[in-house]
């Protein structure tokens, strides 16, 4: 069974009525699984016998009529920590690693009955836009598998472009949920930094990483929210602000709404086509109440050169304890101390991760900390500065997610440059620690392109209702792509 056809709110029907069981609706979810993946290569491991064991288990104690996620199969990014369950970052220097503890937002899902499926390949260690990254598979794009999934969270947001699993989770860190979700025509949010806690998230750039769904609609993502938000004691950087019912509020009325439209986002560098999809989406907003402003957010520009010394920094220490002594890899016969080190982090790290750590070494080093760190930390607070400002005026920002539709696989791998600024419209977000959300917009040469929705932090809800309110307005979101029906 894909899950095309269906929602969370009719699954949870169905599965309340008793016209399918946990148990079966699992059975079916891994039958369908192993006839769409191995044309696409969104997952790197499956729970089964684990998923099967739950299932049987929420179907004896009965389904909760209150709990939309009860008995739901759900995907997990495999940098997001499940105990017994083999977590990679999709890189060899954890090819092994079994974690010994749920990350919270996975204890939120055992605790809410939630099925876990299994874990999505993704770039490893998070850095990239395409998925290239991994150092285990390469996943395709189910609309064309010619072309990549986008990245970082590319496995999550195929899976359920594909119609493999009704809810994903991934990481975003300066757009891995909201470009993946572009490229594959599925709704992805990145909640306000946070938000969500980061416990049991493997870390790449601690001040900008959140975890966030991916889903086929924008109630669906509201409700997947639901269950992960929230403050806990052990992320000092999760929030206690009140969490609101995402899936409140969605009325489809967006009527004197004021939304901003930067124009550093429909400029230079952004394809014609992109354009022309987020124009249309501007006059959907416009015929159904809302008023859409040009304004200017000058500092972006800066964005993604800040975005890689701040990530890149973090990263430098958070990989620090690879270092094949306390876990992970550790190279074969080795001569010394030094010898483990370097060889096991030369043989252990990919290409994309070695740029990074050297990059933020090299910008952390003394000497170079003023010049690079520092100044990046101020080009932070510039950026910051431009979204509060046009937030004294306006409810939510709009633009493009990514400035193409999906590229062909191989075609920007080997040009970090090109590929870094695949981020250019989502990493502000990520510096101001802001809400953004992708929602499907339209389509450029049968290619999905994401419609990008900021809010002011911890206005999620905002995001919700206008992305909500978009969607009952178009066709696109019910549009499916090439690969993933296949039964
Ligand atoms: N991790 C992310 O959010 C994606 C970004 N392309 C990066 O490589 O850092």
């Amino acid at each position: 069974m894909n899950y095309f056809d269906q929602d969370l709110t009719s699954l949870h029907a169905d599965l309340v009525a008793k016209k399918i069981s946990a148990l079966e609706l699992t059975k079916a979810t891994f039958a369908n699984l192993r006839q769409v993946d191995p044309q696409l290569g969104a997952f790197l491991n499956l729970n089964e016998d684990a998923a099967l064991k739950r299932a049987a288990e929420i179907d004896a104690k009965g389904i909760n009529p209150d709990n939309v996620m009860a008995g739901i199969p759900v995907a997990v990014k495999d940098n997001i920590v499940t105990k017994g369950l083999t977590t990679t970052a999709a890189s060899k220097m954890l090819e092994n690693f079994v974690p010994v503890y749920d990350a919270t937002v996975v204890e939120k899902m055992r605790a809410s009955d939630a099925i876990i499926i299994g874990k999505n390949n993704m770039d490893e260690f998070a850095m990239g836009g395409s998925t290239e990254n991994s150092a285990f598979k390469v996943t395709h794009n189910p609309w064309d598998v010619s072309r990549v999934p986008g990245g970082s969270s590319g496995g999550s947001a195929v899976a359920v472009a594909s119609g493999q699993v009704p809810v994903a989770f991934g990481s975003d860190t300066g757009g891995s949920i909201r470009q993946p979700s572009s490229f594959n025509g599925v709704v992805g949010m990145k909640p306000t930094y946070g938000r969500v806690s980061r416990w049991g998230l493997i870390a790449f750039g601690s001040s900008l990483d959140q975890i966030g769904p991916i889903t086929r609609s924008v109630k669906d993502n509201a409700a997947a929210l639901n269950m992960i938000a929230g403050y806990d004691q052990h992320d000092g950087t999760s929030s206690k602000q009140a969490v609101p019912d995402f899936t409140a509020g969605l009325d489809g009325n967006v009527k004197g709404m004021k939304i901003a439209l930067p124009k550093e986002y429909m400029g230079e560098g952004i394809d014609p086509k992109v354009r022309e999809v987020i124009n249309n989406a501007v006059k959907k907003f416009e015929e159904l109440g809302a008023t859409v402003e040009e304004v200017s957010l000058p500092n972006s520009k800066y964005g993604v050169s800040a975005y890689y010394i701040i990530a890149s920094s973090e990263a430098s220490s958070n990989l620090q304890r690879f270092d094949g002594i306390r876990y992970g890899f550790r190279a074969k016969d080795v001569k010394n101390l030094e010898d483990v080190y370097v060889r096991s982090r030369s043989e252990g790290f990919g290409d994309e991760v070695k740029r990074r750590i050297m990059l933020g070494t090299f910008s952390l080093s003394a000497g170079y900390y003023d010049a690079y760190f520092h100044k990046a930390g101020q080009v932070r607070t510039m950026i910051i500065n431009d979204f509060n400002k046009v937030f004294e005026d306006y409810d939510m920002i709009m633009g493009p997610v990514a400035p193409t539709p999906a590229f062909k696989i191989g075609d920007e791998i080997s040009d970090p440059i090109t590929m870094y600024m695949n981020d250019v419209l989502t990493i502000p977000v990520n510096l101001a620690g802001l809400p953004g959300m992708s929602v499907p917009a339209g389509f450029a040469d049968g290619l999905p392109v994401g419609l990008q929705l900021i809010g002011k932090a911890f206005d999620e809800s905002t995001l919700y209702k206008a992305g909500y309110a978009f969607e009952q307005a178009t066709d696109v979101h019910q549009q499916t792509p090439k690969v993933g029906g296949a039964n």
